[in-house]
C-alpha cells in the first residue's frame, strides 16, 4: 500500500468531518457552557477537515492557494480549540491571545512562502506559534486542576505536551536532515509521520474533550449530591463523609473534634407570620452568621429544616464553648430583615466533644443533640455542653 501525504490528509479530513458532525448532533440538547465548548470544538473540527481536504487536493490547486487557505483553516481551528477547551473547563476564554497567535502564525507563514520562501523557516515560525497555542491549553488544564478525579484532565494535558514534543521533533528533523523536504507534500519519512500523527490529533483531542466533559459532569453531580440547595452548605451526606475524614485525621493527631448542633428558636412562628419564602431568606442569613464565626478548618452543614451542625477539629472544650457563644451572640445581635421590618432571631446550641478513640461521630452527635434539648428546655437562646 502506498500512503502519501495527500491520501493521509484525505483520511484525516474525513475523520475530522465525521467527528465534527457527531459532536455537533450529540450536543444539540444541552445549553451550559461546557456543551457550548463542545460545539465550538465541533466547529474547529470542521475547519480542520477543510484544511485537510485542501492538502489532500493540493495537486489540483495553486501552491499559494494551498498555503494561504490551508493555513487559514488550520490556524483558525487551533485558535477555536483554545477557547473551546477553556469553555469546557470554565476558565477565562482568552479569545484575544488565541486570535493573536493565529494571526501571527498566518502572517509569518505567508511572508515566508510568498516573499522570502524558506520551508524550514516557515515550519519553525508556525511551530513557535502552535507551541504557544498548546501552552495556553496546557496552562488551562494545569492551573486550578482539581486534587482528585482529574484523570481525563491529566490525559489531555499529556496529549498537548506530546503535541509540543512532536513539533520540536519535526523542526529538529528538518534542520538536521542533509536533504530536508521542500514542502509538506514531499513524501519524506518526517512528513508522512508528522501528517499521520497530526491526523490522529482530531480523534485523540475529541475523545479527550469528551472524557474531560464527562469528568466535569461527574464532579458537579458529586458536589450537587453533597450540597444543600437552599443554603449552599454541606448536606447530611456531605457531613457524614466529612466527619469520617475528620475522625481519621483526629486519630492520627490524637486530637478531639468539637461538635455543635445549632437550632433556630421558634422558627415556625417566622414561617407562620411571613411565609416560607421569607423564612428561607432568614435561614440564608442565619447560615451567613454562623459561617462568619468559624475558623478556617471548621465545617458547617445543614442536618434538618432549621438545624445546623458544626464540626470543629482540634478544639478543647473551652474553645468550643467560646465558638458556640460567639455564634449565639452574633445571631442574637443581627437584625433579620423580613418584609421591610427588622426582626431578631435566636439560636439554641448543644455542644459535645468527640474523642478520637470513638469508632464514629454518632456518639458525639447524640450527646450534642441531648445538650441541645437541654438548651431548649432551659429557655432557648443559650449554649449547653454534654457532660459526657
Ligand atoms: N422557610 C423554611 N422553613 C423550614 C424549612 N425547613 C423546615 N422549616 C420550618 O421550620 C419550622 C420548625 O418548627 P419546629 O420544629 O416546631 O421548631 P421551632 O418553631 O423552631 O421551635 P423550637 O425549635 O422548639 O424553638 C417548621 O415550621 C418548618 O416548616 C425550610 O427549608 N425553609
Amino acid at each position: 500500500m502506498h500512503l502519501n501525504v495527500e491520501t493521509l490528509s484525505l483520511i484525516n479530513g474525513g475523520d475530522a468531518l465525521l467527528l465534527a458532525l457527531m459532536l455537533w448532533f450529540g450536543t444539540r440538547s444541552g445549553s451550559n457552557h461546557a456543551v457550548q465548548g463542545l460545539r465550538l470544538r465541533a466547529t474547529s473540527l470542521l475547519l480542520e477537515a477543510c484544511g485537510d481536504f485542501i492538502l489532500a487536493f493540493d495537486f489540483k490547486l495553486a501552491p499559494q492557494t494551498v498555503l494561504l487557505v490551508g493555513n487559514t483553516f488550520n490556524l483558525s481551528a487551533q485558535a477555536l480549540t483554545i477557547v473551546a477547551l477553556r469553555m469546557v473547563l470554565q476558565r477565562k476564554l482568552r479569545w484575544r491571545e488565541a486570535i493573536a497567535l493565529g494571526v501571527g502564525a498566518w502572517l509569518g507563514a505567508t511572508y515566508l512562502a510568498a516573499v522570502h520562501p524558506d520551508y524550514r523557516l516557515r515550519v519553525l515560525w508556525g511551530s513557535v506559534f502552535l507551541i504557544g497555542m498548546a501552552m495556553l491549553n496546557i496552562a488551562a488544564l494545569w492551573n486550578d486542576r482539581p486534587k482528585h478525579d482529574a484523570r481525563a484532565q491529566y490525559l489531555l494535558l499529556w496529549a498537548y505536551v506530546l503535541a509540543v514534543a512532536l513539533l520540536v521533533w519535526r523542526n529538529a528533523s528538518l534542520w538536521l536532515l542533509p536533504t530536508p523536504p521542500q514542502g509538506i507534500g514531499t513524501p519524506t519519512a518526517v512528513n508522512v509521520v508528522y501528517v499521520f500523527l497530526l491526523g490522529m490529533q482530531p480523534l485523540m483531542a475529541s475523545v479527550g474533550f469528551l472524557l474531560l466533559y464527562n469528568e466535569i459532569l461527574q464532579r458537579e453531580l458529586h458536589d450537587l449530591a453533597r450540597i444543600d440547595p437552599l443554603t449552599g452548605v454541606t448536606n447530611r451526606l456531605g457531613l457524614l463523609e466529612a466527619s469520617e475524614v475528620l475522625l481519621v485525621r483526629a486519630r492520627a493527631r490524637k486530637e478531639p473534634i468539637g461538635v455543635l448542633l445549632i437550632d433556630a428558636d421558634h422558627f415556625k412562628s417566622i414561617n407562620d407570620r411571613f411565609g416560607h419564602d421569607d423564612g428561607d431568606r432568614v435561614l440564608l442569613e442565619l447560615v451567613y452568621n454562623i459561617r462568619r464565626m468559624l475558623r478556617a478548618g471548621d465545617l458547617v452543614g445543614r442536618v434538618g429544616g432549621e438545624e445546623f451542625l458544626v464540626l470543629s477539629p482540634s478544639v478543647k472544650e473551652a474553645d468550643l464553648l467560646a465558638l458556640a457563644e460567639r455564634i449565639r451572640s452574633a445571631v442574637e445581635r443581627t437584625s433579620f430583615h423580613i418584609a421591610g421590618q427588622a426582626y431578631t432571631l435566636t439560636v439554641s446550641i448543644g455542644a459535645a466533644i468527640a474523642d478520637p478513640s470513638e469508632p464514629d461521630m454518632m456518639g458525639a452527635r447524640r450527646r450534642a443533640d441531648a445538650a441541645l434539648y437541654e438548651a431548649k428546655r432551659a429557655g432557648r437562646n443559650c449554649v449547653m455542653i454534654s457532660g459526657g
